[in-house]
């Protein structure tokens, strides 16, 4: 069987980079940049003064007590006057400075006299260049600002758009088919006979995949009836990426395999030295790269999180941030050998504190269905195989969810 690692790359090698779009900078928060971003002008533009108050020069300043106003600076206009001995000028927070204005002194520490013509400091201790911003001390013209394959938070956005650039060359955002199969299915909402359950799958990878920045496309969901499977497996010539869930394991039921090789597609490698997920497929069919993913929910969200998210950074061209991170954490518990040949992802509560560090507890029952338990894990606690007991205060490796988002 194949590793996580093996596995990994096995689908890679299936996957093909999505094509790019030039988009207005107002919409490309959270798109992944195709191209490096540059600077298209330096910020500030000049020097600007960070306070209200005056500007002086600073040699001035134990020479003179009363300063002559000689003009006002509000944002958005520039002063054209060079300021002489003894003269100050009027200036707001980000009023673009000359260059001998060299000191800016705060309107509380200045006294005005009668006529407004003069003004007199009362501050011992200013610095040359104080409450000045020099030309450039954010960014040069021509600075690299984000490089390619960053997701674009809104701290992103603010540099970009700081730079003066209205469009922004993104990956186009993968659509990703979601294909659930199984007679005892029904949606949310929808009428229940017995012997049915709720389809949980579809809404939690669409979630998945719209947290991930892709288009997420719901395939309408099947009964366990091959020639069903078969034609819409057909159809799927649109997308960047299709995800069966469940079918994947070895009953007489489980068809989404054989109707995948039926429909002309072709299977890559099945099962993984994983649990949950031991089932996992993956292959293709036509253009379009195939994961299957196990059934049951708790296996399909470790899946995707292994499998998914990944492939999805590798089609945006996405430099980091979906890639599953292994830390450290210690246990609190004992917990049991590991006496399989699989790598065990065990769900946990992780508690992260300045004074404890990483603490983890595994919950008790790691059946994998259960979504309660699920919803409660923040971790996923990497047991590896054939591993010894583990006692209580030990460090571990896991997977800490919340990194992702998720
Ligand atoms: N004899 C064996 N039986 C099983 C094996 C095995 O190796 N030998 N593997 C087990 C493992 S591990 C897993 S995981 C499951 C995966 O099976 P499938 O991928 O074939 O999934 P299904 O049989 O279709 O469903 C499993 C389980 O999940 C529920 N399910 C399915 N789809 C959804 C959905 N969209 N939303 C919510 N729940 C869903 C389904 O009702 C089943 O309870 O196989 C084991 N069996
Ligand atoms: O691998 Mo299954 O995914 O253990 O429940």
């Amino acid at each position: 069987m194949l590793s996580v690692a093996e596995a990994r790359q096995k689908i890679f090698d299936l996957l093909t980079p999505v094509t790019t779009e030039l988009i207005p900078i107002t919409m490309a928060g959270q798109r992944i940049t195709a191209q490096n971003i540059y600077a298209n002008l330096t910020h500030p533009p000049a020097h600007t003064s960070s306070m209200d108050g005056y500007a002086i020069r600073y040699k001035d300043k134990d020479h003179y007590n009363h300063f002559e106003i000689v003009g006002s600076i509000p944002a958005g206009s520039i002063f054209s006057k060079t300021l002489q001995a003894g003269q100050c000028v009027r200036v707001f927070t980000g009023s673009f400075l000359s260059h001998e204005c060299n000191c800016v002194i705060m309107q509380e520490n200045a006294e005005l006299s009668e006529d407004k013509k003069t003004v007199q400091f009362h501050e011992e201790n200013s610095q040359s260049g104080q409450f000045i911003r020099p030309q450039g001390m954010d960014f040069k013209l021509h600075d690299l600002l984000i490089e390619k394959g960053e997701l674009l938070t809104p701290r992103h956005i603010a540099l970009a758009a700081g730079g003066n650039n209205p469009w922004i060359e993104v990956s186009v955002k993968p659509r990703v088919g979601i294909l659930t199969s199984g007679n005892e299915l029904a949606m949310p909402g929808a009428p229940l006979s017995a012997g049915h359950i709720i389809n949980s799958n579809l809404p939690m990878i669409a979630s998945l995949i719209s947290a991930a920045g892709g288009e997420p496309v719901m395939l309408t969901p099947l009964q366990d009836k091959e020639e069903d499977l078969i034609a819409l497996l057909k159809q799927q010539n649109r997308l960047d990426l299709l995800l069966t869930l469940g079918g994947a394991s070895v009953g007489t039921y489980d068809l989404v395999k054989t109707a995948l090789e039926k429909a002309g597609g072709h299977i890559e490698f099945w099962r993984i030295a994983m649990r949950p997920g031991k089932p996992l497929f993956a292959g293709n069919i036509g253009s379009v790269p195939v994961i299957g993913l196990p059934g049951n929910p708790v296996s399909a969200f470790v899946c995707s999180v292994l499998f998914v998210l990944p492939a999805l950074s590798f089609i945006t061209g996405q430099k980091s941030g979906l890639e599953p991170l292994i830390e450290q954490g210690v246990i609190t518990v004992d917990w049991p050998a590991n006496n399989t040949s699989f790598l065990l992802h065990i769900r946990s509560q992780l508690d992260i504190s300045p004074q404890n560090g990483h603490l983890f507890t595994p919950f008790k029952n790691q059946d994998s269905s259960l979504m309660n338990v699920l919803k409660k894990s923040n971790a996923l606690f990497l047991h590896y195989p054939h591993h010894a007991p583990i006692k209580a205060g030990s460090a571990c490796s896991l997977i800490d969810l919340t990194r992702l988002h998720l």
